[in-house]
């Protein structure tokens, strides 16, 4: 028996797919309606990763979203802003060039989306974008390597990329939508949060199962595990495919009954989403708002 099972026997790993959603349904029977108020969506707004990650991204494309961002407070003067914007590496200079309000740079780094590629390529990647101004590096696990149990090279090469970011925070993609089973989301959960991961994360949102609050549940309830037996607190970051108010709302009711009061900040828990803001803004306002 490998070192990884007898770390994966340590936590919930034979948790059932049935279990899993039996428990959402009852919690958000019992719990959405009392988080379904303005405030839970400024909160919600301010957990934001405004993410744009197209191929067609352009620098121009970019700096119109920094300068959307900056100009967010003259706009909005009592909501709070977005946590962080998230690009893809090359349009991090634009992001450091341009942004002007306290709000992250996060970089997807080390082969994103797919993972194929080098180690070397991964650290490198990783480095260049904490030196060209990323606070957070958004990476993902090699999937193929977790699913033929491989979990070694998987738990190796993100240690390494850990050391890359230097004082960036490093979130750790499952790509929950690849793995299939509840149980697979413990285990990936738990060889990340082992490699140092300050945040795991669920998806890319470029392939088609994104972020399902099957995944939410089995997340949280890793990270509540981890930080029982280890004392430390991981962040989370659903990610992909959260697109409406209800969406944010429901991962929060989740993360609020599981992990609790201390994960409602945007230190401990972020939404990846490319469509969500103008949402929260439009329930905010009471009104269409396409802002962003
Ligand atoms: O990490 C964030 C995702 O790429 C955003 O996905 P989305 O475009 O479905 O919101």
């Amino acid at each position: 028996m490998s070192k990884f099972d007898d770390l994966f026997k340590q936590y919930n790993c034979n948790i059932s797919d049935e279990s899993v959603k039996q428990d959402i349904d009852k919690i958000l029977a019992a719990h959405y309606a009392e988080n379904d108020n303005v405030a839970v969506y400024k909160q919600c707004l301010n957990q934001i990763d405004l993410t744009s990650l197209n191929g067609s991204d352009t620098d121009t494309e970019i700096i119109a979203l920094v300068e959307k961002v900056n100009n967010f407070n003259n706009v909005y003067p009592v909501l709070p802003n977005v946590a962080a914007i998230c690009v893809y590496p090359a349009l991090v200079p634009i992001v450091k060039e341009y942004l002007t309000e306290n709000v992250g740079i996060a970089s997807v780094a080390a082969g994103f989306p797919a993972s194929q590629t080098f180690i070397e390529v991964k650290v490198a990647e990783t480095a260049m974008a904490v030196m060209e101004g990323a606070t957070e590096i958004d990476v993902v696990i090699s999937i193929g390597k977790f699913l033929e149990g491989n979990y070694e090279e998987v738990f190796e090469e993100l240690t390494e990329i850990k050391s890359s970011c230097r004082g960036a925070h490093l979130k750790v993609i499952l790509e929950t939508g690849a793995l299939k089973s509840a149980s697979n989301i413990m285990k990936a959960s738990v060889l990340a949060m082992a490699a140092g991961a300050d945040f795991i994360k669920t998806s890319t949102g470029k392939i088609p199962v994104a972020a399902t609050l099957e995944a939410t549940y089995v997340m949280c309830q890793a990270i509540k595990a981890w930080n029982e037996k280890n004392k430390v607190k991981v962040s989370y970051k659903p990610a992909g495919g959260i697109v409406t108010t209800e969406d944010a709302v429901k991962h929060y009711t989740l993360v609020k009954e599981i992990l609790g009061e201390e994960w409602l900040n945007n230190t401990m828990f972020r939404f990846g989403a490319s469509r969500l803001a103008n949402n929260l803004l439009s329930s905010i306002e009471g009104q269409e708002v396409k802002y962003f």
